[in-house]
């Protein structure tokens, strides 16, 4: 594990383009597993900006996401679909048919789930994958308590998860009470792994995830093990890490 430690937000956002940059530069074929929530905003704009500026193209780059929510259509404003396409897709070159995202809208989610894990590996798995944190250590919709054995699956939302995710929504209780998510161990093949945290509401977070026992009462706990993570996280996020914690990186 590598804690980056930075000043505010937009460093943590630059920090986060230039490793997504990189990949890309190394294999411009490269799948990116992509995250959602108000964390990566501003590294999606730093990644448009790069784009149109001309340094970076996502034409042969394929996306696959952690999350959607259970009963909207892609085409809701609420959706993490539309969040992908509003804040990111539609201003790149990547194809349409090139990005993933559970249809949380599907007949038969079950089905859904599989259909998913058929996808992950028909792309040629995760190269580099994108990850906030909830402030009750959630990573994708990976509640407390979820098996780190999990494979993509249907979640019922924590009511903290719920509450922290009703300000994109006219009214709490419009907020999906399922998920579809990656599950732990799915997300734990990704080849490399960037969690990204920003704000003191993620410093208990943080904390539990670097210096707490490994524990399934806290999903985030369970990237301790992954060879290739890299955590970038704003002085704020990082308040309650003791110093034995860093090795900042130049
Ligand atoms: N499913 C998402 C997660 O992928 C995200 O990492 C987390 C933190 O969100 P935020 O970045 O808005 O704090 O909550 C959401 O519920």
């Amino acid at each position: 594990m590598k804690i980056m430690k930075v000043d505010h937000y937009e460093e943590m956002s630059q920090e986060a383009a230039k490793l997504v940059k990189e990949k890309i530069k190394a294999n411009p074929k490269a799948t990116l597993g992509l995250a959602t929530g108000g964390t990566p905003v501003g590294m999606y704009e730093q990644l448009i900006k790069e784009y149109k500026e001309g340094s970076l193209s996502f034409r042969h780059v394929k996306t696959i996401n952690l999350d959607e929510y259970v009963g909207l259509t892609a085409g809701d404003e609420n959706s993490y679909r539309a969040y992908m396409n509003n804040l990111f897709f539609k201003h790149i070159d990547i194809p349409n048919e090139s990005t993933f995202l559970p249809n949380g809208d599907a007949d038969d989610l079950q089905k859904e789930c599989e259909y998913y894990e058929e996808t992950i590996k028909s792309i040629g798995g995760v190269d580099l994958q994108i990850l906030g944190i909830g402030g009750n250590g959630h990573i994708a919709f990976n509640e407390p308590g979820t098996p780190f054995t999990s494979r993509t699956h249907v979640v019922k939302l924590a009511s903290a998860t719920r509450e922290a995710n009703a300000r994109y929504f006219d009214d709490e209780e419009d907020v999906p009470e399922y998920a579809v998510t990656m599950g732990i161990e799915t997300i734990l093949e990704s080849k490399e792994i960037v969690l990204l945290a920003s704000g003191e509401n993620k410093a208990e977070a943080l904390r539990e995830l670097v210096e707490g026992e490994k524990d399934e009462a806290n999903p985030s706990t369970a990237l301790q093990g992954h060879p290739n993570l890299t955590i970038i996280a704003d002085r704020q996020a990082c308040k309650k890490l003791g110093e034995q914690s860093f090795t900042k990186e130049q």
